[in-house]
């Protein structure tokens, strides 16, 4: 078997198996790609909602970080759930190769999994590759309301201004198509893609930033590595629509690429 490329992951346990660090190191292995992963903190939590979180110590979460970094450095870092601004603001001050920032601030099922994110992700957006906020981390960062595509695109050329070389604005929470607004090297375009009718959504935002890492760590340009995840996320949600698992919003399907 061809030696795999390595990303890393930083981000939460859910202990529902849907979002955090196992959606990302199921996407991951679905692409092929060695994963490594720094645990930022458990989730008690299942498809209805979180019981609880319980942070992993900055300076455990440090030690896990140098553990992997000296002995299995990843082609591609994708950030999740960072548990606390103290948190994001370490990482900033870290060096992150091909850096994915997806700003998790709330879980689908609405509740914050913790708060006071919005000002110290300015600081680790500067250091990012691309950053991934949906509409409700995009409303919190911005501390305005963002509704329609015309307000992604206003709110992606906004935050590229804090220094990512790229912003995808998700539309996974619009009504209607699910809509990406992308901001790179001084243009707006569109990742689009049919809305996929199920209740199954729980971790399609790390799932799509887990996709977005994996075809990075292979080797892709970034707006090639967009395209791709978009496809993975749209035909990963298509195969779990009709899924049972949990009570509430279930996890989506992962495939073999
Ligand atoms: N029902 C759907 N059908 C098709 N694509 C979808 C659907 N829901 C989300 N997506 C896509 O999945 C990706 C993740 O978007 P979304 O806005 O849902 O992120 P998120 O809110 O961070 O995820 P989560 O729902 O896990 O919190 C985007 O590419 C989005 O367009
Ligand atoms: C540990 C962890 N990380 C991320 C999410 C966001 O995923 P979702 O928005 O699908 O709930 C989550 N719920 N839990």
């Amino acid at each position: 078997m061809k030696q795999p490329p390595i990303a890393l992951t930083i981000a939460g346990s859910d202990s529902g198996g849907g979002a955090g660090i196992q959606a990302d190191l199921k996407t991951f292995a679905a692409h092929k790609v060695f994963g490594t992963s720094v645990v930022t903190a458990l989730t008690a939590q299942n498809t209805s909602g979180v019981l609880g979180v319980h942070a992993t110590p900055l300076h455990f979460l440090a030690l896990q970080l140098d553990a992997v970094l000296s002995d299995l450095p990843p082609v591609a870092v994708k950030t999740g759930m960072l548990a606390s601004p103290e948190v994001i603001a370490y990482l900033a001050t870290r060096d992150l190769p091909n850096l994915v920032v997806d700003p998790v601030m709330v879980a689908s099922t609405g509740k914050p999994l913790f708060t006071g994110a919005a000002d110290a992700y300015r600081e680790l957006f500067a250091r990012a590759l691309v950053v991934t906020p949906n509409l409700p981390e995009t409303r919190e960062l911005l501390d305005r309301d963002v509704a329609t595509v015309e307000d992604m695109a206003a709110a992606a050329h906004e935050l590229a201004a804090l220094g990512p070389r790229c912003v995808v604005v998700k539309g996974g929470h619009l009504a209607g198509d699910a809509v990406d607004v992308v901001w790179h090297g001084g243009e707006l375009s569109y990742l689009r893609g049919a809305r996929v009718s199920t209740p199954n959504n729980h971790g399609t935002g790390c799932t799509f930033a887990a996709a977005v890492t994996a075809h990075l760590a292979l080797g892709s340009s970034l707006p090639a590595a967009l395209r791709a995840a978009k496809t993975y996320v749209t035909r990963a949600l298509a195969g779990s629509a009709d899924w049972r698992l949990g009570s509430g919003h279930g996890p989506l399907s992962w495939k073999e690429i």
